[in-house]
């Protein structure tokens, strides 16, 4: 007999669990289907092991600047034993998530889930009727149309393998690639980085990317530009990268961070007719698709905002609302904020330094070195920065850029400021700790 729930997410992702849970908590009869791994990117091969990978190259180049004052001794991380370490810490939580799922009433069902008809779908065999589904089946890694492409390898398998390899190339210059080859260096490998065009970072303030490149070449990572992969080719004992300009770069791996593409071509959606284009599922502002009764939310829909696990979980809070409520309200996103993970780190939150240098007539835009300010000084730290942009006809803060070791910290109480659309005058009525980041978001506030 085939079973039906009132609703049935598709993708145990982020959104996926979040939007489980919530529909639970309502009272409606939900399923939840996973082809891989319940949890998704972040639990399983996503930012999780990366921030957990990345500790330990905040502690080796903290060790290592410590180490220029004779303070301290460097340290030397050991890739397998961070693994064994890391595992231990996840291994059971893809079945945590399963199990408290199921605990609380979710259905669980593994396999992968194909649209038969708007109310059906079939998973490993078995159909299930759900009144509603709603799509959060994520992204998948791009993948490069040329000669030799199968001897690329992608995020999971780095954030998974047992052996770093001692020399690596990425391929692509974005987001991903700037952690991992920050977690590499600190892992004592080499690290060559491909990027097809002039623009690492793309969303990034270019000057202060141009000032992080600069330092990570100064720890020996290699960058090449306007540099197009055309083949890679697998030789004795490792691999070469070819590229349009004829140039062969060797090592013994190569990873594809060319960018994450949305996760729906094994749905079967095409066969019900749900609208897409290269961004994804086409959702209207209520995260629905052409067909009424079908939702999607997260990495895998066309959304107008940047394929973060924060906006994952606040577009499967909304449907969790929009689903139980009244149904009137369309999704409205909050300020854009986000951080890389390189070592220092890129943090951004509101207005980009390109739109306010476009708009010079509504904005300003101070920057402040904080380089001898005692939370950098104290380690030894090359370089803090923050660019502080204000809104001319009020004098209020609306974005703020920093690159430093905690920029991904300090970016979060600008973030905070800028939502209460606090000034310097209302942020003086606060006492923060002493000495402290938090404290020196006052001292960057003119
Ligand atoms: C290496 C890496 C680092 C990242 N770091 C950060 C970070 O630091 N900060 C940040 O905000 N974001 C980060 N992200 C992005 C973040 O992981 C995603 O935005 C977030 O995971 C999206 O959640 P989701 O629920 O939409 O999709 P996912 O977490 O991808 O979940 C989708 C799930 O659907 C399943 N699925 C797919 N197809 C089917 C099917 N047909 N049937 C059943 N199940 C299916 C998949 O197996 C997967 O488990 C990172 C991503 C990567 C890859
Ligand atoms: N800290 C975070 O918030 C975080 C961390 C990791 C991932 N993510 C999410 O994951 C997504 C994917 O990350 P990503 O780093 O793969 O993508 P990205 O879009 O940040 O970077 C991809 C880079 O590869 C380049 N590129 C594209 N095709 C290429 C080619 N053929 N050859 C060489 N270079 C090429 C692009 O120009 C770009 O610079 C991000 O967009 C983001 O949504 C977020």
């Amino acid at each position: 007999m085939t079973k039906s729930y009132d609703v049935i997410v598709i993708g145990s992702g982020l959104s996926g669990l979040t939007i489980a849970y919530g529909l639970n908590k309502k009272g409606l009869s939900v399923a939840i289907v996973e082809a891989n791994k319940f949890g998704g990117a972040v639990a399983n091969y996503g930012s999780t092991r990366k921030k957990e990978l990345v500790a330990f190259a905040e502690l080796k180049l903290t060790a290592q600047q410590l180490a220029k004052t004779g303070a301290v001794n460097e340290l030397t991380p050991n890739w397998q034993s961070a693994m064994a370490y890391i595992d231990s810490l996840e291994n059971t939580e893809s079945l945590e998530h399963e199990t408290a799922l199921r605990k609380v009433g979710i259905d669980t069902i593994y396999g992968e889930a194909i649209f038969v008809d708007e109310h059906h779908i079939e998973v490993a065999g078995s159909q299930y009727e759900g009144e509603k589904f709603v799509i959060a089946t994520g992204a998948k890694s791009r993948t490069l149309q040329i000669e030799g492409s199968d001897y690329l390898k992608d995020s999971t398998d780095f954030l998974t393998q047992k052996e770093l390899p001692k020399k690596v190339i990425f391929i692509g210059a974005g987001i991903i690639a700037f952690a991992f080859m920050t977690i590499a260096e600190a892992f004592d490998t080499e690290v060559t980085v491909l990027q097809h065009d002039e623009r690492a970072l793309a969303a990034f303030d270019q000057e202060l990317v141009y000032k992080l490149i600069e330092l990570n070449k100064s720890r020996g990572i290699n960058y090449h530009f306007d540099e197009q992969l055309i083949a890679v080719k697998k030789n004795q004992d490792n691999y070469s990268a070819i590229t349009a300009k004829g140039i062969e770069y060797q090592a013994d791996a190569i990873y594809c961070v060319a960018g994450r593409i949305p996760n729906i071509s094994d749905l079967g959606i095409e066969t019900i007719g749900i609208e897409t284009d290269q961004h994804g599922i086409v959702v209207d502002e209520y995260l629905t698709t052409n067909i009424s009764t079908i939702y999607a939310c997260g990495d895998c829909s066309n959304t107008p905002v940047p394929k973060l696990a924060t906006y994952a979980v606040w577009e499967a809070d909304y449907l969790v609302e929009h689903l139980t409520g009244d149904g009137l309200k369309n999704i409205d996103y909050p300020l854009s904020v986000m951080s890389t993970f390189s070592q220092p780190k890129l943090a951004q939150v509101g207005i980009s330094i390109s739109h306010a240098k476009e708009n010079q007539e509504l904005y300003s835009v101070e920057t402040i070195d904080m380089t001898d300010w005692l939370e950098y000084k104290k380690n030894n730290d090359a370089i803090a920065l923050v660019k502080v942009i204000y809104q001319k006809s009020d004098n209020r803060i609306v974005g703020a850029t920093s690159l430093s070791n905690q920029a991904d910290l300090f970016i979060n109480y600008f973030t905070m400021a800028l939502h209460a659309g606090w000034t310097k005058a209302e942020l003086k009525k606060i006492i923060f700790a002493y000495p402290s980041l938090a404290n020196d978001v006052l001292r960057a506030y003119h």
